[in-house]
């Protein structure tokens, strides 16, 4: 089993000795002093993360973690949850956003079954399945403390596989219908937030329908009493098995020291998940954009992180970070490839 306090204490600050010396680089650079904005603040903390002044390029990879939600018995969705295992063979075939963003950013799909209601079998498929969807959480707990920490690991897992085989940064994606309901209700519960102020349209419900979601999840919250003080403790009574597992790809990608992108809000409350229980796995994330879902303005306020993007997305599969890896790039291109004064023959600021 996995020793999770065990990985909480291995990972470390990033190196904050490295990033003075990328600022002091950076200020050589043929250009005014800052005048690159957040691409110089993103080129340093990849400094400080990779422990490199010049860090290396990008090796890109999005894990995609589907999983299906018992809580869509109750009408929470636009989408019927039969698109959860469709959507992942669309993945598989190529055909999904997130596979066209991906070519385009060079980024590696992979593409994990972690609790889809369905038998899905494809070479191309991780078949990591830790049950047939989650239970109702508006009756009981979503899962239970040790499928919850099962799904952990699946993340961790397949996020060390990913860093032996050189990938550098990673980005989380996910598809679930009723994930939404999910991802809601954990936020509602670490932030200590009214259920109507993180609670959205997900993919396009009606007013009517959005009425009976934050029911079903002032439900859900009343029926299992999460514990706020126990991150995980709220993962498996109101959370999903994607959202586990992506906690795994967090913690196991900050203690590997590798840069970890956040998608939108599903991402994000995996994201408030792993931080709440580890602090120190902030330094690692970046935000790769704000979603159009209201409660995920909540986590990255809370998190202190400034998204990257605000394209007005509300798609998931990890599109909205696999966008910002363009970003991260032109960081690296400016960081490591551009000239100094020195170098150019360029004068520096006067006085
Ligand atoms: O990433 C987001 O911010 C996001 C916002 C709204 C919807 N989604 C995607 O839509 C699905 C969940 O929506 P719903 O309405 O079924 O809860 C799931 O597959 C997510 O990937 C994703
Ligand atoms: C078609 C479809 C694609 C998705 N991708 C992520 N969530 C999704 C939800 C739906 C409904």
């Amino acid at each position: 089993m996995l020793d999770l306090q065990s990985i909480r204490e291995a990972i470390q600050p990033i190196n904050a000795q490295v990033v003075e010396e990328a600022r002091q680089r950076q200020l050589q650079l043929t250009k005014p002093a800052g005048s690159l904005g957040r691409l110089e603040e993103i080129a340093l903390q990849l400094a400080g993360i990779t422990g490199q002044v010049k860090p290396p390029r990008l090796q890109k990879a999005v894990v995609v973690m589907a999983a299906d939600h018992g809580v869509t018995a109750e009408g929470v969705s636009a989408y019927p949850a039969e698109v959860t295992p469709q959507m992942v063979l669309n993945f598989l075939a190529g055909g999904a956003a997130i596979n066209a963003l991906s070519k385009q950013a060079q980024a590696e799909v992979v593409v994990v079954d972690i609790g889809v209601a369905s038998e899905l079998s494809d070479q191309r498929l991780i078949s990591r399945k830790i049950r047939w969807g989650t239970a109702n959480m508006a009756r009981g707990a979503a899962m239970t403390h040790e499928e919850a920490l099962q799904a952990i690991a699946v993340g961790y897992e397949i996020v060390t596989r990913l860093a032996e085989s050189g990938t550098n940064v990673v980005a989380t994606g996910e598809m679930g219908i009723g994930n939404t309901t999910a991802a809601s209700a954990l936020t509602a519960a670490l932030l200590g937030r009214d259920v109507a102020e993180v609670t959205g349209r997900g993919t396009g419900i009606n007013d009517q329908q959005l009425a009976q979601k934050i029911r079903i999840i002032e439900q859900a919250l009343a029926t299992n009493q999460p514990d706020r003080s126990d991150p995980l403790d709220v993962l498996a009574k109101v959370g999903g098995l994607e959202i586990a597992g992506l906690v795994g790809v967090i913690l196991g990608a900050a203690e590997r020291k590798m840069a970890v992108v956040i998608d939108g809000f599903i991402s994000g409350a995996a994201a408030l998940v792993a931080v709440t229980y580890c602090p120190t796995s902030r330094d690692y994330l970046f935000a790769g954009h704000i979603s159009v879902e209201r409660g995920h303005r909540l986590i990255v306020e809370a998190l202190a992180l400034e998204p990257l993007l605000d394209l007005h997305l509300r798609l998931g599969e990890g599109t909205g970070a696999v966008l910002a890896f363009h970003l991260l790039d032109a960081a690296l291109a400016t960081h490591n490839g551009m000239s100094t004064f020195g170098e150019a023959g360029v004068s520096e600021k006067e006085g």
